[in-house]
């Protein structure tokens, strides 16, 4: 557990002194990753997430799988404090709990059938620490019937993270260099 904050607190260190060049820099050769393994699913309903503290930046290519005709969702923190989708228009946002932009309450609660997820570590196992409260982890803990893709800068990678029983693993992890596969 001491572990698995110490790489928390190192990495989104790391990820904070990013600068804004080499973030959009990078943010579009991974998005560019994520856009063709996406249409290689020819799935259609696609969870993203508003970036926050220096995260890929996909808003972009969700705006573009958006215009495609795919069905385009955003996390929400919900009034019992728990994580949940909301269809977004590509356009319009509200600003949720810790002052994240959420799609606003008019949007229907989905279930998508990929789940674009920000983290804050990741290793080759596909293993994924995010920012410790859980929220992901509650959420796929209760169900398995969406593909997992984990969003990251390779230097996000760490030799290995010593999982808990609650920890759900991506199905695969896309960076700018690589497309780890479980
Ligand atoms: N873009 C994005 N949206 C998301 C998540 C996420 O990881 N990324 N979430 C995934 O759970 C949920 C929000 N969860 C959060 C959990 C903790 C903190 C938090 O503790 N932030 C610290 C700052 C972290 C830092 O030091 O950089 C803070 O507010 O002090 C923020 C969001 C839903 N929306
Ligand atoms: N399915 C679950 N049911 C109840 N509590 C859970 C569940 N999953 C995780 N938790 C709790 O949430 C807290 C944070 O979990 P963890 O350290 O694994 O977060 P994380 O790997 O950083 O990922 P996340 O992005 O989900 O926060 C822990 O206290 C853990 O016990």
């Amino acid at each position: 557990m001491i572990q698995k904050q110490a790489i928390r607190d190192y990495k989104l260190r790391e990820r904070r002194a990013l600068n804004a060049v080499v973030r959009n820099s990078l943010s579009s050769i991974i998005a560019e990753n994520a856009l063709l393994f996406i249409k290689n699913f020819g799935l259609t309903s696609v969870a993203g997430y508003y970036p926050i503290n220096g995260e890929v930046d996909i808003l972009y290519m969700l705006k573009q799988l958006y215009t495609e005709g795919y069905e385009i969702s955003l996390p929400v923190i919900d009034s019992d404090d728990r994580l949940k989708f909301r269809f977004w228009d590509a356009v319009n946002l509200t600003e949720g709990k810790y002052g994240i932009m959420e799609p606003s309450k008019n949007f229907q609660i989905t279930v998508p059938d990929i789940i674009l997820t920000p983290l804050v570590a990741f290793d080759r196992c596909c293993n994924r620490i995010g920012y410790g409260k859980g929220y992901y982890d509650r959420f796929f803990f209760n169900s398995n019937s969406y593909k997992k893709i984990g969003i990251a800068y390779s230097f996000q990678e760490v030799a290995s993270i010593n999982i808990e029983e609650y920890d759900a693993k991506m199905d695969c992890i896309i960076t700018e260099n690589s497309i780890v596969i479980r």
